[in-house]
This record gives C-alpha cells, structure tokens and sequence, in this order.
C-alpha cells in the first residue's frame, strides 16, 4: 500500500499544495487531474524527493515505512519511479545502452521492454535526438524496466498522438499488473483506454473533489472550476 498523507509541498521556497492524502494499491490506477499549473508535477517530484520540490509537511509511506525524506535513488530502490513530463535529453546516451543498464539491475530483457512501447527500433539512436513523443515511449520504456511498485506518470497523454497513445496505454496496463499507477494528467485522453480506480482533482492548492470514474465525467462536463 502506498500512502501519501496530510503533504504540503513548497516550490522554489513558495508554498503550492497543501493537505494531500491519497491511499492506492497494486493493480489499482488512480489519475490526479487538474489545470494548467496548479501543482501536478510538483506533487509526483515531491513525493519522489526531487531536489526543489520540498515536502514541508506530511508523510509518504510505502508498505508503512515513512519514505519521506529518502533520497530519489533511495525511493527508487524501495519500487518507486517517476515518468517525467519532459523527459531528461540525455545527450550522447543511446537509447539501449540506457534500458539495458536498468535492465542489467532489475534481471529484465531490455529488448523485449523496448518492444512493449515500439521504440526497439530506436536502440541506437541517442536519447536527446528523438522526437518529444518517441522521448516519451523511451521514457515509459525506463520506467517499465524499472519494474515499479508504484509508477508516477507525469502527463503520459500529452504530445502524442492517436496511435501512440494506444501504445502508451498498453505500457501502463503492463506496469499495472504490478503497481500502483499515479498518473498526473490535464486532458485525461489516456481514460479512454485506461479507466481509473480513483480520481481526485487537485485545484487551488489541494484535492478538492476525489471518487470514482464519475468525477471524470463530470471534469469533462463542468470543468475544473465548475466542478469545485
Ligand atoms: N523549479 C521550479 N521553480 C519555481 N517554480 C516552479 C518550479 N517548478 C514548477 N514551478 C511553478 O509551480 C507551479 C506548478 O507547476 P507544475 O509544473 O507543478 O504544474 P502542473 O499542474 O503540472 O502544470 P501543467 O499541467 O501545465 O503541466 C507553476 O506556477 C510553476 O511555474
């Protein structure tokens, strides 16, 4: 079980998000959705300890140990991965060199990971010279290799397309089966081939409404600021 507590989360010395609490499980997907800017890639950074993104108050706790304040590569050893929005452009790092290194740690056939989200056709090609969407299949790829207990996914519909889309909810459904899936998004185009478990819609600086599939339907029907 991986629980995120009471968290407040400070930005660049500003506070942004206070009063976070969410519960999600193994094989459960749960979607953050909110607007523009109000704080979705901050929370997913914070809870994985990125350096900028402080928690200031709060708990995140995996299988009841308190992992706040671990190191990213601490929590990463404990099963969490972080898929950024903007993947990092690693420049003279090709593409297999780097599932096959994660690979190397996690026992998992790199190839066949890159097969999962079509880029085995991009093994040799160097991180910082693809395209944004096949940027982002490479990313879900390290994430996959990783084998996660809990995958934060930052905005994995975002600039990519109809096909690929597809392609990408086929990754999550794979991550799934093992982990508990957080997935930040401000469209929700990946809900038509990933229905949620849980919704909860961050505005204002906290979750202001969270249930079930029908608080996507009513996002899509109100709005944001309809809704709360
Ligand atoms: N490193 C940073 N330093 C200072 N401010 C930041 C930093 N990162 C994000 N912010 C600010 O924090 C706020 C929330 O940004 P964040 O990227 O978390 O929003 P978001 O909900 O993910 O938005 P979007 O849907 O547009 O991706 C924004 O006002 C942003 O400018």
């Amino acid at each position: 079980m991986f629980t995120v507590e009471n968290l407040s989360v400070a930005v660049g010395g500003r506070a942004l998000l206070g009063g976070v609490s969410f519960s999600i499980s193994p094989g459960e997907v749960f979607y953050i959705l909110g607007p523009n800017g109000v704080g979705k890639s901050s929370l997913l950074k914070a809870i994985m300890g990125i350096p900028g993104y402080e928690v200031v108050g709060g708990r995140v706790l995996l299988d009841g140990e308190d992992i706040t304040k671990l190191k990213p590569f601490e929590k990463a050893s404990r099963g969490l991965a972080l898929a950024f929005q903007i993947p990092p452009r690693l420049q003279g790092v090709r593409v297999g060199v780097l599932l096959s290194n994660i690979c190397r740690k996690t026992k998992c056939d790199y190839r066949e990971v890159a097969k999962v989200v079509e880029v085995d056709h991009l093994l040799d090609r160097e991180i910082g010279k693809l395209s944004g969407g096949e940027g982002k299949r490479v990313e879900l790829a390290t994430v996959l290799a990783q084998r996660p207990r809990v995958a934060l996914i930052d905005e994995p519909d975002s600039g990519v397309d109809v096909e690929s889309l597809v392609i990408v909810a086929r990754a999550l459904k794979e991550l799934v089966k093992d982990a508990a899936l957080i997935i930040v998004t401000h469209g929700a185009h990946i809900a038509r081939h990933l229905p949620p478990d849980k919704v909860c819609v961050l505005y204002g600086g906290g979750f202001k409404k969270c249930g079930g599939r029908e608080v996507l339907d009513a996002v899509f029907t109100y709005g944001f600021a309809g809704l709360v």
